[in-house]
């Protein structure tokens, strides 16, 4: 198994050190990066991808550090807020100038052709990307970083400007190239309800600092509580009350809060027993400034 590890990284920006002593391991699979506006994800990303070296530590894929071997540091893949691609040129003249940057093969026309069909853009390669929507510029700019095959991608706030439906289908997209090609996948988003789907690890930043790093249920362990909505036939305030949570009503839903999701068995089974029809059981998100506040409690 590959492995991205960075230790003990600091740096930032003329002078101004932005980062601390960041301690993380990367692999492949799923990892969401939430964290709020200037927590640092972008300069993670930077330091991540080999275009910000940082002013102590290292980061290294299987021991190698980026820094020092080009052949290593083309393992990774970047996608920053911008794309890179060029408005007026077609979809297949921005992937073929991006593979000269990259310095690839002859075979690289048939491998555009390849990855466009896998992205349901072979139609549209000899359109301008101007003419393109916002989805289908986003699909080509995530093209653009795959050309040179890397193993490890990080994309920071891909799914911004999105609709919800292209946002669905994008992260669907990212969520298949990480089975078909057993990738690592770094994404970084404001969203908790994004990060909720797609995480298989999360680490949050705050103040240039991991606050949390770990799966999505050591997330909720470590908050500590599920907020949970239920939408009943009956009125269940009652049973409720009598096994120690406290309930309201929101948007048709009694929304409880739980710490495991054990509990969420029991209340439904003591409902049931009580002749309260239940309709619909869901978790509902917190908002990120929720748990931001609530972990750096916990710090
Ligand atoms: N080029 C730069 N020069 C100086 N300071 C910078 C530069 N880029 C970012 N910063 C500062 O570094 C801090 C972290 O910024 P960064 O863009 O990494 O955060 P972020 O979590 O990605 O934020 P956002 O969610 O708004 O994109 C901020 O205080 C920002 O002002």
């Amino acid at each position: 198994m590959i492995i991205m590890e960075l230790r003990d990284v600091t740096l930032g920006y003329i002078g101004k050190v932005i980062l601390h002593d960041i301690n993380l391991v990367l692999n492949s699979g799923m990892n969401v990066v939430l964290g709020p506006n200037g927590a640092g994800k972008t300069t993670l990303f930077r330091v991540c991808s080999g275009a910000l070296k940082p002013y102590k530590g290292e980061v290294l894929i299987n021991g190698i550090d980026i820094y020092k071997n080009v052949k290593i540091k083309r393992m990774i893949g970047y996608l920053p807020h911008r794309d890179g691609l060029m408005s007026e040129l077609t979809v297949r003249e921005n992937l073929m100038f991006y593979a000269m940057v990259y310095n690839l093969n002859n075979d690289v026309a048939t491998k555009i052709v390849k990855l466009a069909r896998e992205f349901g853009m072979e139609n549209l390669l000899d359109s301008p990307v101007a003419s393109l929507s916002h989805g289908q510029r986003r699909r080509v700019a995530l093209m653009r970083v795959l050309l040179h095959d890397p193993q490890f991608l990080f994309l920071d706030e891909p799914s911004n400007g999105l609709d919800p439906l292209a946002a669905k289908n994008f992260r669907s997209l990212i969520k298949d190239l990480i089975h078909s090609r057993n990738i690592g996948v770094t994404y970084s988003t404001h969203n908790l309800y994004e990060a909720l789907e797609l995480a298989e690890n999360v680490i949050v930043i705050n103040h240039g600092r991991v606050v949390f790093k770990g799966s999505l249920e050591d997330l909720r362990h470590f908050i500590g509580r599920i907020k949970v909505g239920l939408k009943v036939r009956g009125n269940p305030v009652t049973i409720l009350n009598s096994m120690g949570y406290d309930t309201y009503q929101d948007g048709g839903l009694w929304i409880v809060e739980v710490k495991s999701e054990d509990e969420i068995g029991n209340i439904v089974k003591e409902l049931t027993k009580h002749n309260i029809i239940i309709l619909v059981v869901k978790e509902i998100g917190n908002p990120l400034e929720d748990i931001l506040e609530q972990l750096s409690d916990k710090l």
